[in-house]
């Protein structure tokens, strides 16, 4: 499948000499959700920047549907709608005419009853004639996403959607890019929140201090996520892992005093049986047990410190 979006080593210094992006390449395919997380700082912002063709790249290019975004910026914007993280600051302008003149700056038709279904989907209709300065945040958020979609882009970056929002619009946002997914919109999100991830990503990019440092199905994050750990506590210390003991990949803890077995609690079976068993047969004894879940959230400060 032909990517809908092609990233070829984008570099970005800015002016004062800071450098935001470090040789990034990636593809995204048409219809997957990508989310992109990564620390503060660590150059989410100006990725999708760049990609929207708003920051400049020091060098490195990006098609969008196959349009150079600097030579052929117009045909590649068209495509994508952008749902930027600064709230609006305009102030009296009705939300009905805001969403309207968007459609308006990329030279289309109006289309009033593409309006009408779009702020009904996004729950503004009844707030259509309110003036922005009447609205929540929340309800500015979803101004911001009917703005980036009214000239229908086949692509839609959101930059940390839900940062400070209360739970109930984290998951409207979640439920309304569960619908654009399924009307095959292509979505690309930045977040500081694993969780959000978990729930909406196809796939997973890790960015830090402006290095992809990975990309990966969600799924096999999910099966890493799966991962746990049997913690033994020994009642006497052991100098050495037994040879009965050597298949079961146990580490031995400081001091000899515990032992600690990793399996995929994902998987059919764990082995605990098995491995409690030969603990007995080998004559150790312990004091306690217990298991820890790594989580995404630990894999990812793992591989975020790691870098
Ligand atoms: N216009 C600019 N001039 C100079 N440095 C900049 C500029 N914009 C961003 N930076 C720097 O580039 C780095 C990456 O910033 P960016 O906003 O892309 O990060 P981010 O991952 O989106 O972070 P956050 O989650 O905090 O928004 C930061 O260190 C930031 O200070």
């Amino acid at each position: 499948m032909t990517p809908i979006i092609s990233i070829r080593d984008l570099e970005k210094t800015y002016s004062g000499g800071f450098q935001a992006l470090k040789s990034v390449s990636l593809d995204i395919n048409a219809g997957e959700v990508f989310a992109l997380l990564g620390p503060n700082g660590a150059g989410k912002t100006t990725l999708i920047s760049t990609i929207c063709g708003l920051v400049q790249p020091s060098s490195g290019q990006v098609f969008i549907g196959g349009h150079d975004n600097q030579t052929s910026y117009r045909q590649a914007r068209r495509l994508v709608g952008l749902v930027p993280q600064e709230m609006p600051t305009v102030q009296f302008e009705g939300v009905r005419d805001l969403v309207r003149l968007s459609r308006g700056l990329f030279g289309l038709a109006p289309d009033e009853k593409l309006l009408e279904e779009i702020l009904k989907d996004l729950s503004l209709w009844d707030k259509r004639d309110a003036a922005m300065k009447e609205l929540s945040g929340g309800m500015k958020r979803r101004v911001l996403v009917a703005k980036a979609l009214i000239h229908q882009p086949k692509i839609l970056f959101l930059d940390e959607p839900t940062a400070g929002v209360d739970v109930e619009l984290r998951r409207d946002m979640w439920r309304i890019v569960s619908r654009l997914r399924d009307k095959g919109v292509t979505i690309i999100l930045t977040t500081h929140y694993i969780e959000e991830a978990e729930e909406m990503a196809d796939r997973v990019g890790v960015i830090n201090n402006g290095e992809l440092i990975l990309v990966e199905e969600k799924a096999a994050l999910m099966s890493k996520l799966g991962r746990k750990e049997l913690m033994i506590e020994l009642s006497d210390t052991l100098p050495e892992i037994p040879e009965s003991l050597k298949g079961y990949g146990l580490e031995l803890g400081a001091e000899g005093r515990s032992l600690r077995y990793t399996y995929d609690a994902q998987g059919e079976r764990t082995g605990i049986t098995g491995l409690l068993n030969a603990l007995a047969e080998a004559g150790l004894r312990f004091d306690d047990i217990h298991t820890k879940q790594s989580s995404l959230e630990e894999i990812f400060v793992d591989l975020v410190r790691a870098n």
